[in-house]
């Protein structure tokens, strides 16, 4: 499931951001390319603003882009276009959850998070922190902090459907960031998987900078 149902207001301008093209073509189509590079029978499911879908449709013609995908309707928050998307979704698959602004995602990565979900019914992926953290205080001082406790949390998200299912039956809450934090809080473990550094999450206008040279 390749959400991009968000409103892009970091990244600011005209253009949704999945709808920005990197090196010539749109990164949510990068998105898509890349998990039907690492499995051509993978079932797509993208999610978007109901407001922008046909304009989405009018991409893909424009850009002859074929990969088949169902479409569901974006939410208020990432919980809420999960949880749209996950209606699409059987309950005995293993269920992916991917930005779709993350189009960097290594093979390796996703066959690694489908692998250990299929075995552990959770797997995420993470980069190590490569700079000092500090934590600001209470009192607005601030301190470091040992940033071998700490991991860079990436998509896809890999899930039992059942549990995700489960999982996003919950109220929401601020705090679910992710999908993991979502499971987590029906007290299920999740297992971490080494990610790939260049998975960035287009964000600001600099991140887009970025793809084009990764790309
Ligand atoms: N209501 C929302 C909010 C976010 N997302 C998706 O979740 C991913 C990560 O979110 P983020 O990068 O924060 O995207 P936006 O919410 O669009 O950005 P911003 O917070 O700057 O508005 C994106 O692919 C985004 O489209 C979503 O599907 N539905
Ligand atoms: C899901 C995520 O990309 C993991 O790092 C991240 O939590 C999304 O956060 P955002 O604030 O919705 O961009």
């Amino acid at each position: 499931m390749i959400v991009a149902g968000g409103k892009g207001l970091r990244m600011g301008g005209d253009i949704p951001k999945q709808f920005l093209p990197v090196k010539g073509k749109p990164v949510l189509m990068r998105t898509l390319e890349a998990f039907h590079a690492y499995d051509a029978a993978i079932r797509l499911i993208v999610v978007l603003p109901a407001d922008q879908q046909a304009y989405w449709k009018q991409l893909c013609q424009k850009y002859g882009f074929t990969l088949p995908h169902r479409i569901a309707d974006g939410g208020e928050t990432r919980f809420h276009s999960v949880k749209n998307g996950l209606a699409l979704v059987e309950e005995d698959a293993l269920v992916g959850v991917h930005d779709g602004v993350r189009p960097f995602v290594s093979p390796d990565v996703i066959a690694e998070c489908y692998r250990s979900a299929e075995e552990k019914g959770a797997a995420i992926p993470v980069v190590d922190i490569v700079e000092t953290v500090r934590r600001i205080s209470e009192d607005g001082g601030s301190e470091t902090v040992p940033r071998d406790r700490y991991k860079l949390v990436q998509t896809p998200q890999v899930f039992r459907a059942s549990l995700l299912k489960q999982a996003y039956a919950q109220p929401y809450v601020p705090a679910f960031t992710d999908d993991a934090s979502v499971v987590e809080a029906l007290g299920h473990r999740v297992e971490l998987v080494r990610g790939n550094r260049e998975n960035i999450k287009l964000t600001t206008p600099f991140d887009l900078k970025l793809a084009e040279m990764l790309c």
